[in-house]
């Protein structure tokens, strides 16, 4: 069976979203904005589903972020608006999904891949893994949702730091402040993975959606939307600045 970008599987209860562009470390393109909003949408509604799980293909990342490959053809304001926006709302979406959701970083998460990550309700990470918000690096902020779904997650002074440290960090650090709920090795992780889950699935789909109904009662949607709103309009204007296309430019001029 030939994958697309995004590939979208439903086993043993679990509707698995898997980035599939492993030789630019799942950087996200627009076609697979496409196929997230398209999988996203069909695994809420399958009845067969009781949790979904989002990780990469292959063993050395989870998602770099956004393709900058691809994204740099995007200059002005406007430009990255729209394409921040419909990212933000795919994050909103898996922020909301009426099911529990799990990211299960097998490798490398940085800039827009650990947005996605933040989005969802538990993150569970190889020993190998180092994460990080990378975006003031290339002279912007997270632009999909990401600040304001991390200062949901862990402290507010914890999320800051992150943010403005802007380096990729080990998950070590990530199980001090929260951010991982459980680590493990490398070479056992998918058999790991499934012993960690199996607990949860002898649950029925309707006491796991009520409890996950339970904890999005907990959040002030209008407050989260505004936030989101900030956070893509801020990024979108830094996004047109001399210093963020300069910044992209050496990452792809690199050899
Ligand atoms: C745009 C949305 C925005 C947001 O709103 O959050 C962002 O996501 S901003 C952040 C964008 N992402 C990045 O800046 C990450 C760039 N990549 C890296 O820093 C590094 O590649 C890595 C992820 C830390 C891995 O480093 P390393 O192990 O040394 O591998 P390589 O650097 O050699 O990468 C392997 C291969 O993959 C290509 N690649 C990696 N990331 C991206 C990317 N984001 N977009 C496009 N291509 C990417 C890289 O170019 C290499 O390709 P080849 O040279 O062809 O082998």
């Amino acid at each position: 069976m030939v994958k697309k970008a995004v590939h979208i599987e439903i086993r043993d209860e679990i509707g698995w979203v898997i980035l599939n562009q492993p030789n630019r470390y799942n950087a996200i393109n627009f076609e697979m904005i496409d196929l997230l909003e398209e999988g996203i949408a069909r695994l809420k509604n399958d009845e067969s589903v009781k949790a979904l799980v989002i990780t990469g293909a292959g063993e050395k990342a989870f998602c770099s972020g956004g393709d900058l490959s691809a994204f740099h053809q995007l200059h002005s304001e406007q430009e990255a608006y729209s394409m921040l926006s419909r990212m933000g709302k795919v994050l909103l979406d898996l922020f909301q999904f009426p099911k529990p959701t799990v990211a299960l970083l097998n490798g490398v998460a940085v800039g827009g891949g650990c947005e996605i990550a933040t989005a969802c309700d538990i993150r569970i990470a190889s020993d190998h893994v180092k994460f990080g918000f990378i975006q003031g690096s290339l002279g912007i902020t997270t632009g999909w949702g990401g600040t304001t779904f991390l200062m949901e997650r862990v402290p507010k002074d914890a999320a800051f730091e992150l943010l403005i440290r802007a380096n990729k960090i080990p998950v070590t650090t990530g199980l001090q402040i929260g951010f991982i709920q459980q680590v493990f090795a490398k070479e056992t992780i998918q058999e790991d993975f499934q012993n960690w889950i199996r607990p949860m699935l002898k649950n029925t789909r309707g006491v796991l959606e009520a409890y996950k109904q339970r904890r999005l009662d907990q959040i002030d949607y209008k407050t989260i939307k505004k936030r989101m709103n900030q956070e893509i309009s801020e990024c979108s204007r830094l996004w047109a600045s001399d210093e963020h296309h300069q910044a992209v430019a050496a990452f792809l001029k690199r050899q």
